[in-house]
């Protein structure tokens, strides 16, 4: 059995991950051995068999033991241990949930239900290091595959509305904070029907306008009540580092673009965040190559992937089922809103939503560890 070092299990997406390979039966094929940043010597999850106790996640030597490193530790982490690693001599696979490795040249982005080949292919090359891929990116992926897989898409604008679990679990405990402290407000008139909505919402925008710095910590500003339209870096372009993700990351997953030899698909958007959850929506305009009828592109995207679920363009079907409400928690990524735009018939309009932790976060890794027992 591989020996698969598990570092990062306790964190967000690294339970995420435990959760998933713990109702797949991962471990059943696997000798785990859980590392620690904090707590080396302690005992390890259940889940353990030979290896009870918690090994050191900065001890180059004991992570030299391992056949697999499976990561949810964040980027800090990989950009310290990862190079210490290699130039120890460990010649076993790498997987990660940070971004920094990703763009490297003999880094592969994981998404298999979408680029098992480009994955095989790197595996007979002897690539080594698989990374998962942006959540976002990789929801927009698993639910719009079809098109690429088909060669439709032209280019593609996506407009997102991502959840404050991106940011990671600190986030989502100030936002829930920050809701709460704002109905704390203006409870006394919520409860009287007679109280002006105008006096509430003056309220509501003081309260917004003077939150302590507490309260913004991990935003920096007020999300609940509100948006945030700019994630992650600022490139000093007008854009930012998310949106760059949207198209370098989108190429590479589907291997295309000058590193392939081929041409790249123009991805681009403005990627916002906003007060839901877990879930990463987005709301996308694509340029089709050519006028394919709707209910075509509805089976090549019900087609592509068994968890890319396409919903009914009505109100009803959009308010019940293609909501971070009704998504979290689950493997499926619905698509819908999908109608062709005044623009004309090769212009398409879909909205999606995806857990960002299962599918864009932990899935993909998860499954790439099983595509590396099973090989
Ligand atoms: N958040 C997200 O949506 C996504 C994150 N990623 C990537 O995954 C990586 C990890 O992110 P995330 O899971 O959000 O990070 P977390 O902050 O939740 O966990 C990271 C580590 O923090 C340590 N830690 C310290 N205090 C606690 C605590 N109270 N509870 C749990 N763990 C604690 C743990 O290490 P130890 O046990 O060693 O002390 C843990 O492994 C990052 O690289 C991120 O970029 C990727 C996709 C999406
Ligand atoms: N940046 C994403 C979360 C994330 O961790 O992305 P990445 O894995 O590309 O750093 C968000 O904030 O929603």
């Amino acid at each position: 059995m591989k020996l698969v070092g598990l570092v990062g299990w306790r964190g967000m997406v690294g339970s995420v991950l435990m959760q998933r390979m713990q109702e797949e039966g991962d471990f059943a094929h696997i000798e785990p051995v859980f590392f620690s940043t904090s707590n080396t010597g302690g005992a390890a999850p259940t889940m353990a068999k030979n290896e009870k106790t918690l090994k050191d996640a900065n001890d180059i030597d004991a992570l030299k033991k391992c056949d697999i490193i499976i990561t949810c530790q964040g980027g800090d982490y990989t950009s310290e241990i990862f190079p210490k690693l290699r130039a120890a001599g460990w010649n076993g696979f790498w997987i990660d949930a940070a971004s920094t490795l990703r763009m490297e040249n003999d880094a592969i982005i994981v998404l298999d239900p979408v680029n098992l080949d480009v994955i095989k292919s790197a595996l007979s090359r002897g690539v080594k290091n698989y990374v998962g891929g942006n959540c976002t990116v990789s929801c927009m992926l698993m639910g719009l595959g079809g098109l690429f897989q088909h060669g439709l898409v032209e280019w593609m604008s996506s407009m997102t509305y991502q959840a404050a679990s991106g940011g990671g679990a600190q986030h989502m405990r100030e936002l829930l904070t920050q809701f709460g402290s704002i109905n704390a407000e203006v409870k006394a008139l919520l409860d009287d029907p007679a109280a002006a909505i105008l006096e509430i919402d003056r309220k509501v925008l003081a309260k917004q306008h003077n939150f302590s710095t507490d309260e913004t910590k991990q935003f920096g500003v007020p999300l609940a009540g509100n948006l945030i339209p700019w994630i992650d870096k600022d490139l000093h372009n007008g854009v930012s580092k998310e949106e760059w993700k949207a198209g370098a990351e989108t190429n590479k997953i589907l291997g295309l673009g000058e590193a392939f030899g081929s041409k790249a698909i123009p991805v681009d958007g403005l990627c916002v965040r906003i007060g839901a959850m877990r879930c990463h929506s987005q709301a996308l305009t694509i340029k089709l190559t050519k006028d394919v009828p709707l209910d075509e592109i509805t089976d090549m995207l019900a087609q592509n992937n068994p968890w890319a679920k396409v919903v009914p363009n009505t109100r009803e079907d959009s308010m019940r089922d293609l909501t971070p409400a009704a998504v979290t928690g689950g493997l499926a990524i619905p698509v819908g809103r999908l109608r062709k735009m005044q623009m004309g018939g090769d212009y398409l309009s879909a909205f999606t939503v995806g857990d960002q932790l299962l599918w864009g976060a932990a899935e993909p890794l998860r499954r790439m560890l099983r595509i590396l027992i099973e090989k």
